[in-house]
């Protein structure tokens, strides 16, 4: 059944279209290495992705999701790993299946597509480019294009403003618990894909309006 009918819809990245843990996990470690620490290896990596590169650092230095890291173990740590990122973003990682299909499908449908991530621009379009997605979207927010990130609601009160859309029409889709959060903070509908990174939570219990499991699948539902 068609129950969503958004005039805008803002995409995620990691967890939503790009499976980008493994080229952040073989960053992380080649860091660990660095830094003489032991890697820590994709699986917990997959848990830590959603909050920004910087965050992603911190709890790679501490081991603890709420990090309370060493200003001078981050302020080493950090340019190294920027530095092994910018020419790793997109070695290992791809689209979800379905993604394309799904992309194509809300195109041909008329839909206004904006990309909206906490991802680091320098790192987002390159990622978008390099997977050939890019041309799908009329803006793209990254992490540090505005003062604040999800799960504040700037970012999608921006999106909304700058097409000059009503939040209730807008619609997000994502894979965290920090897209829910901004998708109700902005007053946006939001749609998670089932497989993503919840930082290893199901995201049912995160309450969105819908769970699937494809992209491929919004054909049913838009
Ligand atoms: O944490 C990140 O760097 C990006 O995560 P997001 O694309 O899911 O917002
Ligand atoms: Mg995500």
């Amino acid at each position: 059944m068609k129950i969503f009918n958004p005039k805008l819809i803002m995409i995620d990245v990691d967890g939503t279209l790009v499976d980008s843990a493994p080229d952040l996990a073989y960053c992380i470690d080649e860091l660990m290495k660095v830094m003489n620490r032991t890697p820590w290896g994709e699986a917990k990596v997959r848990h830590w992705v959603g909050n920004g590169v910087p965050k992603l650092v911190e709890r790679s230095l501490t081991g603890e999701f709420e990090a309370n890291v060493n200003k001078q173990d981050f302020n080493k740590a950090y340019p190294i790993f920027l530095e092994l990122y910018s020419v790793n973003t997109s070695t290992r990682s791809c689209l979800y299946s379905g993604v394309k299909e799904g992309l194509n499908y809300l195109k041909q449908q008329g839909y206004i597509l904006g990309c909206v991530t906490n991802k680091a621009k320098q790192f987002t379009l390159p990622i978008l480019k390099d997977l050939d997605i890019f041309n799908y979207f009329r803006l793209v927010v990254s992490g540090d294009t505005l003062a604040k990130k999800k799960p504040d609601p700037l970012p999608l009160l921006h999106s909304a403003e700058f097409f000059n859309i009503n939040p209730q029409d807008c619609l997000m889709l994502g894979d965290s618990i920090s897209d829910v959060a901004a998708s109700r903070a902005a007053g946006f509908e939001i749609i998670c894909m089932s497989y993503g990174y919840n930082h290893g939570e199901d995201i049912q219990n995160a309450n969105p309006d819908l769970v699937i499991d494809s992209m491929a699948e919004l054909k049913d539902y838009l």
